[in-house]
């Protein structure tokens, strides 16, 4: 059967995915979350005319002429404005964040004024509406501040704070189960026998989950035994999960058990292998929960590095879609700096390390060796250079496209 090209199965794992239930969460919980709604104005900012420097509120005389001297008669304040009246000649004394006064109209700031007593000389032209910040500048009551799928960043935070949304309606965090099938495998933290190996894949896909705001559910290590994989597959279709993430066992080896008992349990399979290096045996398919909801099935390839490539790029966008957010992997130009081979019928992702030179470049070279369980050289790559099937071979100095990782 030929491999499915990488873009279609992208394209069909994410298409059919709804964005799930939404809650309400307070601000101080609500960071690296993904708002469900528009981001409304409860309040403008600044709620009325305020003074952007420390100096003098001074009013032009009814000519639209300004004297350059002024008795200061009052002082504003941030958090206390100045109640009174201010006649032709006369100026208050206001500092940044004050209420201008109505009868104001443009702010000097103090450096350029001379003080005597209650007696103020300006230097230099005075020019109307300076220094004020006029209300509503920032936002008014009731705009739309930010889209729904707004990832909840530091700077939203404060613009939520600032328009009194101290609470927020957030998409929930999709649930991602992870489970780990192979005989040889033991837990981190466990001392591995005679030909055993420690489980690394679920630390690395369970860390790619939680970067990605979502919760994983770590459902441990089966063995390579069809019926215990298929007890643990059900345990997670009675938990509410959303995604359930496979690892191992996919190929077509005679222990590689997980698309037998997947289908056992019911899965409709979308596709299964597709044309990429890492991750050839990646399966996508779908289960539905006794209460009729549907869970996700990405079967990712044991080998560890073909897991994570395989997480970035298949799982970090599912996620994305079922918190509602718009994906769009951080794919850049860089400059190659060495010669590489043409390519084969799968579209290779290779580890690689990029630098920025110092015009800003992004200079990049692939890392010596590219063998699929070599965590390793995946930890050193800050980047993946993305080779097209059948590529030819390309020369250093040649412009390609790169994944970056960090
Ligand atoms: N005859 C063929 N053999 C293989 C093919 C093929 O097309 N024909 N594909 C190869 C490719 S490509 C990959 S990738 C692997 C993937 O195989 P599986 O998904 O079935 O994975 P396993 O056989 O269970 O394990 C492969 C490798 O990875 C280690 N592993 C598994 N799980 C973990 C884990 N949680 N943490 C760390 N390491 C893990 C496992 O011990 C094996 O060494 O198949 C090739 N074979
Ligand atoms: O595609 Mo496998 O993932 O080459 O190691």
């Amino acid at each position: 059967m030929a491999l499915l090209p990488v873009d279609e199965a992208l394209q069909r794992l994410t298409e059919n995915v709804q964005t799930g239930p939404s809650e309400t969460v307070s601000i101080d919980q609500a960071g690296g979350r993904t708002l469900a709604a528009p981001m409304v104005a409860h309040y403008l900012q600044s709620p009325f005319d305020a003074s952007a420097m420390d100096g003098y509120a001074v009013r032009a005389n009814k000519d639209g002429s300004y004297p350059t001297t002024f008795r200061v008669i009052g002082e504003a304040a941030a958090g206390k404005r100045y109640l009174g009246q201010i006649a032709e000649g006369e100026a208050i004394r206001i500092f940044t964040g004050a209420p201008v006064p109505a009868d104001a109209d443009s702010v000097v700031i103090q450096e350029n004024v001379i003080r005597n007593g209650d007696m103020i000389e300006v230097s230099g032209e005075i020019i109307k509406h300076k220094h004020i910040r006029r209300a509503g500048l920032d936002f008014k009551l009731g705009e739309e501040l930010l889209p729904a799928g707004r990832k909840l960043d530091a700077a939203a935070l404060a613009l939520a704070a600032a328009s009194g949304n101290a609470k927020l309606q957030v998409t929930c965090r999709p649930r991602v189960a992870i489970l780990a099938t192979g005989d040889e495998l033991v837990a981190p933290g466990q001392i591995p026998a005679e030909d055993q190996i420690i489980s690394s894949n679920s630390s690395g896909i369970a860390e790619l989950v939680r970067a990605q705001d979502a919760t994983a559910i770590d459902l441990g290590i089966v063995p390579d035994q069809t019926d215990l994989i298929i007890a643990a597959i059900k345990q997670a279709m009675n938990d509410n999960v959303d995604v359930l993430v496979t690892l191992g066992g996919a190929s077509v080896g005679d222990h590689d058990l997980v698309h037998k008992a997947l289908t056992a349990c019911g899965m409709k399979l979308d596709f299964w292998k597709i044309a990429m290096r890492p991750g050839k045996p990646l399966m996508h398919g779908s289960l539905t929960a006794a209460n009729g909801r549907i869970i996700h099935v990405l079967g990712l390839p044991g080998n560890p590095v073909s897991s994570m490539v395989c997480g970035h790029l298949f799982l970090v966008p599912l996620i994305a879609k079922l918190t509602g957010r718009t994906y769009r992997a951080d794919i850049r130009k860089a400059t190659l700096s060495t010669h590489m081979p043409e390519n084969d019928h799968r579209r290779d992702y290779v580890r690689a390390e990029y630098i920025l030179d110092d015009q800003g470049d992004l200079i990049v070279h692939p890392l010596p060796v590219q063998d699929s369980s070599m965590l390793g050289m995946l930890a050193r790559a800050n980047a993946l250079i993305i080779r097209e099937a059948n590529a030819p071979a390309i020369d250093a100095g040649a412009s390609c496209k790169i994944l970056v990782l960090r």
